[in-house]
């Protein structure tokens, strides 16, 4: 894990759906076939662009799976392959991670990987959202979110992940670990970065309410630390890496380091535990209706 490398010098590193969705019941047979054939996008174009800058040691990794960045297990296996091939880049100190999508920088977890599928590719699919986790917070690099939109879920996770977040202040945005609005469970490690985020107080009351924070909210409990027009975040998420860069690496990532490892120690001892945990509570009847009506919501909004 990056981390290991932590001594290492580095010389250059409704609420959106605001309604409830009803579960309990056990209803079998719920993938509905409209649903199953839900569109994806199935293009073979890269998902991830990285734009790398020598002089300055920083890329930007631009995320880029139309239409909400969605979090498929295509785009994280590509995502987890791009970040480590900068990762064991010497000369690269620095990420900043930004959406190429209009009005959403993530739209979480992709909620077709989850419904409807075989245990075996939920399985699949638990284990690339895990190590997209561990890559993110153990990096040795400097990670900036240019949050460029709306970040809930799994996209919230995301921008936790990194060192600081910048978000674009617009109220029309959120961001926020909504799970429980879609009827389904926040697990223990997206629950303690947001702890390790914001406390443990907040966290309660935001995973369970499922609450969606518009930027200025997301600033007031330290989820975002700081909101600036969206034609200036890629501007100011260059000139924050600029002072980030300033610290010794050594330095600098020892403390991170210290900050994060028993989070990500407690995942890297429980992971097959967590995925069997995952795959047992997504395939359950009530919980794939949950999602079923909740996708129906998504689509009915839009029409
Ligand atoms: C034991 C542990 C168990 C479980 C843990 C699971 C943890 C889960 C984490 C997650 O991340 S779950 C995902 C949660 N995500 C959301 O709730 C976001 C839902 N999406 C939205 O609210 C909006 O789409 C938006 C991101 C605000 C963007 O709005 P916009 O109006 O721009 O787009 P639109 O809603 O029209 O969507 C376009 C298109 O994309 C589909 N879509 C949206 N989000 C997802 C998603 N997360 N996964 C899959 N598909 C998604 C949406 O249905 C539309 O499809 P269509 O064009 O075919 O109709």
């Amino acid at each position: 894990m990056a981390l290991r490398g932590a001594f290492r010098t580095r010389c250059g590193l409704l609420s959106l759906l605001s309604q409830r969705l009803p579960h309990g019941n056990h209803v079998r047979g719920c993938v509905s076939p409209f649903l199953s054939t839900h569109r994806r996008n199935n293009s073979t174009a890269p998902k991830i662009k990285v734009d790398f800058d020598q002089t300055a040691g920083v890329s930007i990794m631009t995320l880029q799976n139309p239409p909400v960045n969605s979090l498929s297990l295509d785009f994280l296996t590509e995502f987890c392959s791009a970040l480590e091939k900068l990762e064991m880049d010497k000369s690269c100190r620095g990420v900043i991670l930004t959406s190429g999508q209009p009005k959403v920088f993530s739209a979480g977890l992709d909620i077709m990987e989850m419904y409807g599928k075989s245990p075996e590719r939920c399985g699949e699919f638990w284990r690339a959202v895990q190590e997209m986790w561990l890559k993110l917070y153990s990096s040795n690099m400097v990670i900036i979110a240019a949050i460029n939109g709306s970040s809930p879920a799994g996209g919230c996770l995301m921008s936790m992940t990194c060192d600081y977040r910048i978000m674009a202040d617009n109220p029309r945005y959120s961001i926020g670990l909504n799970e429980t609005q879609l009827g389904i469970v926040a697990p223990f490690w997206f629950k303690e970065t947001m702890v390790n985020t914001v406390g443990h107080r907040t966290t309660e009351i935001a995973l369970q309410l499922g609450q969606l924070y518009s930027p200025t909210e997301a600033l007031d409990i330290g989820l975002v630390d700081k909101l600036v027009p969206e034609d200036q975040i890629i501007t100011t998420a260059t000139q924050t890496m600029t002072k980030w860069l300033a610290v010794p690496d050594h330095a600098r990532q020892i403390t991170k380091s210290m900050m994060r490892k028993p989070t990500i120690d407690k995942l890297m001892s429980k992971r097959e535990p967590d995925i069997q945990n995952f795959v047992s509570f997504i395939t359950k009847d009530p919980i794939q209706k949950s999602l079923g009506l909740y996708l129906a919501m998504l689509k009915k909004r839009k029409s």
